[in-house]
This record gives C-alpha cells, structure tokens and sequence, in this order.
C-alpha cells in the first residue's frame, strides 16, 4: 500500500489546520452559542475577553490529531483509487478515473476518516466553548483544563462511548460531502488543464480552495446538529437523538438555523483547503 499519500495528507492537513483555525472557533461559539451577534461582534468579543489566543483555544491538539485524520483521509481516498482503477497517484493524470470512482473513493476516505475524527473532534469543539478568559487568580477556572483534562473527564463520566458523542451525525457529514469535495477538486482540475498535464499551483490552490467552500457548503446543515450533539447536556439542551436535535433546532429557531456558520466556513474553507491540497500534490510530486 503506497504510503507517500498518507504522510503528504499530514503535512498538509497541519498547514491547513493553523490558518483556519481562528475562522474555526467563531464558527463554532457562532453555532452553539446565543449571545452573538454575527461574525464581527463574536471575534470583537472573542478578542476583547480572551484576546488574540482565545482564537487559538483548542489548536495544539487538533494540529497533531486532524493532521492525522487528513493523512488517513488523503491516504484512503488514494488507495480506494488504487483498487477501483489500477493506477497510482502518479499515473492519473494521464489516465484520468471517472466521476464515479472518485466519488466512491472520497466517501470511503470521508467515512474512515469520519471515526478517526469523532473523539479529536469532540473535545475540540468542548474547549472552544469554553469561554471563559485565561486564568485569572481568584477566577473560577473552566470545567476542562486542556484536551487530556477534557479526555479524562469524559472517559471518567460516561465511558469510552462518551467520547463518541455526535459521531453518527459526523459521519453523515462526512461521508458524502468528501465525495463532493474530491470531485469538485477533479473536475475544477480538469477544466483548467491541458489533457495528460499537471495542473499548475494556481488551479491546484482554486480548485482545492473552491472544493474546500462546495464541500463545507453541503455540510453545513449537519455540522450544526453535530457541535449541538457534543454540547448537548452541556451549555446546551439534551436530545433524544439526532432527528430530535434537528426538529426542535428548527422549530425554536427556524429553518436559518441549518445554515448558521455558513459564511465563516466558506471563508475559512477556501484558505485551508487550497494549501492543504498544494501542499499535497507538491510533497507527492517531489517525492516522485
Ligand atoms: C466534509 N467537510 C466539509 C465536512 C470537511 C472537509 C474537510 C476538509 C478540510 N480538512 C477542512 O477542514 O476544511
């Protein structure tokens, strides 16, 4: 099993990751949270509160662990290729495989990387609820220490299958949305390259940031159910489950609700997923 994809995912994912990090944690206080009004007024808030780190709550863990979930995205998605084409990364260009294949491949790398991803996920979103401002002497300090603290506390309170709270609805986020990310990332590609050519880092860096923003797109709606299914219990009502998150999201606060977090993550996706998928493609091709 060719390894290369599954290091140059890594790499890739951790460079991604630290520029879209800020973007993420507005997105998620934005999504779980009432007492802001937009974007601005949360990273105004966010900023004024916690300054500049309280942007960077929660990043030390997601850079060693989503780093790893993108290698194991990057690194499926190429084998399942392998398997339903017979060609290696270096061969597909002049042998391009079919919508279908890609589409296929995509939604097993998003599957796999779907669990992989649930517990990393989960304590990140905890910790960029947490707004409290750093330690302050004689301030009550927040329920969750840092990412082992929040492990252990869960592990502690409900067992190993705490940690995988919303992990049902991560999947069916994941799963069909990275089948639309790879695809749109192909066929962008493909329109701006001569036929059997390498695509030059412009198109690599638009079409990864454009396959970043129609993949995040798709999966907003169930990425909103899935950060109120981590928190729920806690700074958020409990659900009975996943139909129930959705229902009684929409009927308190109308169909919008689906879409909260939309803009933030668009802007946020076309920066990442434009280095990420550059960093890619030049580490496999230095790699030969
Ligand atoms: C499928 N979905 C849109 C949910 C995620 C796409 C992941 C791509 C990249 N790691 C990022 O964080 O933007």
């Amino acid at each position: 099993m060719p390894a290369e994809e599954f290091v140059a995912g890594w790499i890739s994912g951790a460079l991604g990751l630290v520029l879209g990090h800020p973007f993420d944690t507005v997105k998620v206080r934005l999504q779980t949270q009432t007492t802001y009004r937009g974007i601005v007024d949360c990273m105004v808030k966010t900023y004024r509160h916690e300054s500049l780190l309280g942007f960077f709550k929660g990043m030390s863990f997601p850079i060693a662990s989503i780093a790893v979930v993108n290698s194991v995205l990057f690194g499926v998605y190429s084998n399942a290729l392998l398997v339903l084409t017979a060609t290696s990364h270096q061969e597909r260009r002049a042998q391009p495989p079919s919508y279908t294949h890609v589409f296929i491949a995509g939604c097993t790398g998003g599957f796999l990387q779907a669990y992989c991803l649930a517990p990393f996920d989960l304590i990140k979103v905890r910790l960029q609820n947490q707004t409290e401002p750093r330690a302050k002497p004689g301030s009550r300090p927040p329920q969750y220490r840092g990412p082992v603290h929040c492990a252990a506390s869960i592990f502690q309170a409900e067992g190993p299958r705490g940690l995988f709270r919303g992990a049902w609805a991560l999947t069916l986020r994941d799963t069909p949305t990275l089948g639309i990310y790879f695809v749109t990332y192909e066929w962008l590609c493909r329109q701006f390259t001569l036929d059997g050519q390498t695509p030059s880092s412009g198109t690599v860096l638009v079409a990864g940031g454009f396959a970043g923003i129609t993949s995040w797109v798709a999966a907003t709606p169930l990425d909103v159910i899935k950060s109120r299914m981590q928190m729920a219990g806690l700074k958020q009502r409990a659900y009975g489950g996943l139909l129930d998150c959705m229902v009684s999201s929409a009927r308190q606060e109308g169909l919008g609700v689906f879409f909260r977090g939309l803009t933030i993550n668009s802007a946020r996706a076309f920066p990442v997923n434009a280095v990420t998928f550059l960093s890619y493609e030049h580490l496999l091709l230095s790699w030969g």
